[in-house]
């Protein structure tokens, strides 16, 4: 067990995750703060989407623990809930590497479609909604005020009614974040948000999370490729290889640590550099 400090959100316990003779996530501990940024960085195939799944529910890790410090419901084993308690109860949602909107579908509704289930309660699952009862009424109008108000943070809300296939891939990405705060997360799991940007959308990213985590208290684990996002966004950096956890510390800490740098670069080419 890792000695935990007072504003962890996240605890990760000697994670481990088999595929039959593969392990992909090899004994990782690690503590996520709220209103900070911790970045997941490493290698293809490092492991580092196999930590998502294994934190979200998609697998079920083969040793360790993941705990959710949530204010309201307490401590919260994440590897212990159905996919859907991890966002709705647990306050854990993600972003996938490729993008998951409803492309015909305007950029509003892409994030009424995220609080459906909210409305399917508040409408009793029964007719409720077509017939216009005041809870159902009452919940939709809560939705809609909070799209439009992550909307406007975000600034999208010109783009509201525009159907979100045709936005540009960096507006796309910013559209699934804003779908992700419409659930109320406490924490945020993007996965590669900045692939695919172009340097001025980059820019626009890094103040975005650095605005959720800052004014908001969101905790932010991220995995990307980007160094200039890493190195700019996080408050600590986690780096994998091979599954292991090689690296952990801030980005100056990071960026000068010679494990880190043989596995970027390899052996041969660290030596180099060093001649
Ligand atoms: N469902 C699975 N079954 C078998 N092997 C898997 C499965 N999921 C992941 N792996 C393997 O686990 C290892 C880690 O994969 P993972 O996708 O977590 O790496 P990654 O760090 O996210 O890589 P990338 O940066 O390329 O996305 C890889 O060797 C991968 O092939």
């Amino acid at each position: 067990m890792i000695e935990t400090p007072q504003n962890t959100l996240l605890e990760v316990n000697n994670l481990t995750m088999r595929f039959g003779g593969l392990t992909a996530l090899d004994d990782l501990s690690l503590a996520v703060p709220a209103g900070k940024v911790t970045s997941i960085i490493g290698p293809n195939g490092a492991g580092k989407t196999t930590f998502f799944n294994c934190l979200t529910g998609f697998y079920k890790p083969t040793v360790g623990d993941v705990v959710m410090h949530h204010p309201q419901h307490g401590k919260l084993i994440l590897n212990q809930l159905a996919t859907h308690r991890v966002a709705r109860h647990a306050g854990v949602v993600r972003t996938f590497q490729n993008i998951r909107l409803f492309p015909s579908m305007t950029v509003l509704e892409n994030l009424m479609v995220a609080q459906y289930n909210a409305l399917q309660r508040a409408s009793r699952f029964s007719l409720a909604g077509l017939l216009g009862l005041s809870g159902y009424r009452r919940a939709n109008e809560e939705a809609l005020a909070k799209a439009t108000t992550w909307l406007e943070r975000l600034g999208l809300i010109d783009r509201a009614n525009v159907a979100a296939g045709n936005l540009s891939y960096g507006t796309q990405r910013r559209i699934e974040i804003a779908r992700a705060l419409c659930v109320d997360p406490l924490l945020l799991c993007l996965d590669e948000p900045a692939a695919g940007l172009n340097p001025r959308e980059s820019a626009e990213l890094n103040e975005l999370l650095l605005y959720l985590s800052r004014e908001h208290d969101k905790g932010i684990l991220l995995i990307e490729h980007d160094m200039s996002v890493v190195m700019r966004v996080s408050d600590q950096i986690c780096v994998l290889n091979f599954g292991h956890k090689i690296a952990q510390g801030t980005p100056h800490e990071i960026q000068h640590d010679p494990n880190v740098i043989k596995a970027y670069l390899g052996e041969e080419e660290t030596e180099e550099v060093s001649a």
